[in-house]
């Protein structure tokens, strides 16, 4: 067996609303493994958010456990969960969050400023490196509003990539994009799944998009439903290449 990236144990969680209880997350139990390239799906409610939000390291369980790469983070300090947080998980929004007066190359190099261990120097050569792995060697200076959607998409990627984390966490993260934009993100990650073995934890509710990864994990009312490997993993390049020249150009 590879090493656990995930371990989720009988996960809950509870949210208090004055006199009214919400169980949002009702016992969540997997495994991810090193390499895997898992989609997480569900109707909108059924607890999605929550448990990205327990798996980024941004909320803590009401009770079950959880080890993001062999630490279990309840029991860490506020503090070291963000140190866990920045070294380990690449985060992936669907509004892209990039910094709008920076350039391309400094919203790469960010995650890498809280490390005062790292010089300059290295911190521009890991970023160019990042948008070398997202083909945007030529774009290093452009602001955010100076490149399409799927650039920015691409260079939200970069940015999650430049820490080296175990893990790249992505939330509804072609939900702003056309099809075919939507494909060239999940050929680029298929990419650094396939070729980089990173990890790819990616929360989506649109089944097309769910079969280029290798597992989906249902969610519905705050449990696991169904947990299947995909055994026809689509080729997120070969779709971009089948679909019709007009839509490929535009
Ligand atoms: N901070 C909160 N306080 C109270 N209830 C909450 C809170 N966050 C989520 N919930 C409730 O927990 C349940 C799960 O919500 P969650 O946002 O995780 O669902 P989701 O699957 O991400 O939905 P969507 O696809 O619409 O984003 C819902 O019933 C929601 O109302």
């Amino acid at each position: 067996m590879g090493n656990k990236i995930l371990d989720i144990k009988n996960l809950k969680r509870v949210f208090k609303m004055g006199s009214e209880i919400v169980h949002a997350l009702k016992g969540i139990s997997f495994i991810v493994e090193e390499g895997e390239f898992v989609t997480i799906m569900g109707s909108s409610g059924s607890g999605k958010t929550t448990l990205l939000n327990i798996i980024g390291c941004l909320d803590k369980p009401t009770d079950g456990d959880y080890l993001l790469d062999g630490v279990n983070v309840k029991l860490l300090s506020r503090n070291e969960l963000a140190g866990l947080r920045n070294n380990k998980i690449g985060f992936v929004f669907q509004s892209y969050n990039l910094l709008a007066r920076t350039s391309a190359l400094e919203n790469v190099e960010l995650p890498l400023m809280y490390n005062s261990k790292i010089s300059s120097k290295v911190r521009e050569e890991k970023a160019k490196q990042a948008l070398h792995a997202v083909r945007l060697d030529d774009r290093i200076d452009h602001l955010p509003s100076q490149l399409s959607g799927g650039q920015q998409q691409r260079l939200a990627i970069a940015r999650a990539l430049v820490n080296e984390p175990v893990m790249i966490l992505a939330d509804e993260a072609t939900g702003n994009l056309d099809t075919k934009t939507s494909y060239e993100i999940m050929s680029l990650l298929q990419e650094l799944n396939q070729q980089q073995k990173k990890t790819i934890v990616f929360v989506t509710h649109e089944p097309d998009i769910a079969s280029f990864s290798s597992r989906t994990i249902t969610l519905k009312d705050g449990k696991v439903i169904k947990d299947t490997k995909n055994e026809n993993v689509r080729s997120a390049k070969e779709e971009l290449a089948a679909l019709p020249v007009s839509d490929y150009n535009s």
